[in-house]
């Protein structure tokens, strides 16, 4: 648990205008976005709902790093299939009973809440060139009546969206804002855009303990330095003791994933009949052009007493 220096002090008071990146609010209602450019050309695209990171793009703006299914919903009438969505107070599907997550729907309701857009601030770092920060608040207020009788605990959310010339951070700062103690699970449930799936590998998982929810949720320790996928993968890695977890494209590093507070990475590839299975999942081969890298908190269960906060978020470079 970390006290969060820079939360943003006045809820709803968009910080100066940052000079140098553009910001701008798009469209109405359900699909209203926030997007950000650099004067050097990278940009990331937000969608209200959900907060749900839709598009980032590096190198001058050429390279998109995020996959987006062609038939995710960005409408606000489900979650998105692809980019970056945010999964909280439970990942995947909740304790069946006994849990006071029990009655959530699976990955929780964050992803399926339309957020707060709280503004921005910048920085002209001499050392990092241009970046901006946006700021999204979701509280107990803004959910859904379903989701606040499933969930009944007081608490503020602020997701800080900070776009630099190569790198992505997004971090998250929940807060308990009530009288009882909560429990609760999170995950940055980002699909990175890869070229083609048979040539990437993942590092950094060495020795690393975890659940492989294809193989009837048994425990396992990976014994590769280099995970390759060329089938379903659906794996929980968990107190992970190194912060960076790198993938690679036929041999060249494409992406490094820095976690911060967070200790568990879910490594996920639907492959071809999952594919097939998920209704917006597009185009049905797209399974070869992701690889989802989801940071989290996920292992067992983070708890909040009155007033505690917890922060944890990830860094992800792309390296291009
Ligand atoms: O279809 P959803 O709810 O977005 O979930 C997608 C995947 O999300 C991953 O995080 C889970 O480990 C998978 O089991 C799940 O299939």
């Amino acid at each position: 648990m970390v006290d969060r220096a820079n939360r943003p002090s006045a809820l709803n008071a968009p910080a100066a205008a940052a000079p140098g990146a553009q910001v701008d609010i798009v469209g109405e209602g359900a699909s209203a976005k926030v997007t950000a450019t650099l004067p050097s050309g990278e940009s990331v695209e937000v969608l209200l709902y959900g907060a749900t990171v839709t598009s980032w793009k590096s190198n001058g703006g050429k390279t998109e790093n995020l996959f987006l299914s062609e038939a995710a919903a960005v409408d606000g009438s489900k979650a998105v299939r692809g980019g970056i969505p945010v999964v909280f107070p439970v990942f995947g599907p909740p304790p069946k009973s006994g849990h006071a997550t029990s009655a959530l729907p699976q990955h929780g309701f964050a992803r399926t809440s339309r957020w707060e857009y709280l503004g921005k601030s910048s920085s002209e770092d001499a050392l990092d060139g241009n970046s901006v920060k946006l700021d999204f608040g979701l509280y107990t207020s803004g959910l859904s009546e379903d989701a606040r009788k499933a969930w009944p605990f007081d608490f503020g959310l602020v997701y800080s969206i900070t776009l630099a010339k190569d790198s992505l951070q997004t971090v998250i700062n929940v807060r308990n804002e009530g009288e009882n103690s909560f429990e609760f699970q999170f995950l940055l449930h980002t699909y990175l855009k890869v070229q083609d799936i048979s040539k990437v590998a993942v590092n950094g998982l060495l020795g690393v303990q975890y659940v492989d929810k294809v193989l009837n949720a048994s425990t396992h320790t990976e014994s590769n330095s280099s995970v390759t996928i060329s089938g379903e993968v659906d794996r929980v890695y968990s107190s992970i003791p190194q912060d960076t977890t790198s993938v690679l494209e036929d041999g060249k590093p494409r992406y490094d994933v820095v976690r911060d507070n967070l200790q568990d990475t879910v490594v996920w590839n639907p492959w071809i009949e999952k594919a097939n299975s998920i209704g917006d999942f597009q185009p049905k081969d797209g399974y070869k052009n992701m690889v989802c890298i989801e940071v989290g908190a996920v292992n067992g269960w983070q708890k909040l007493e009155k007033g505690e906060v917890f922060e944890g978020g990830q860094v992800i470079k792309s390296l291009l």
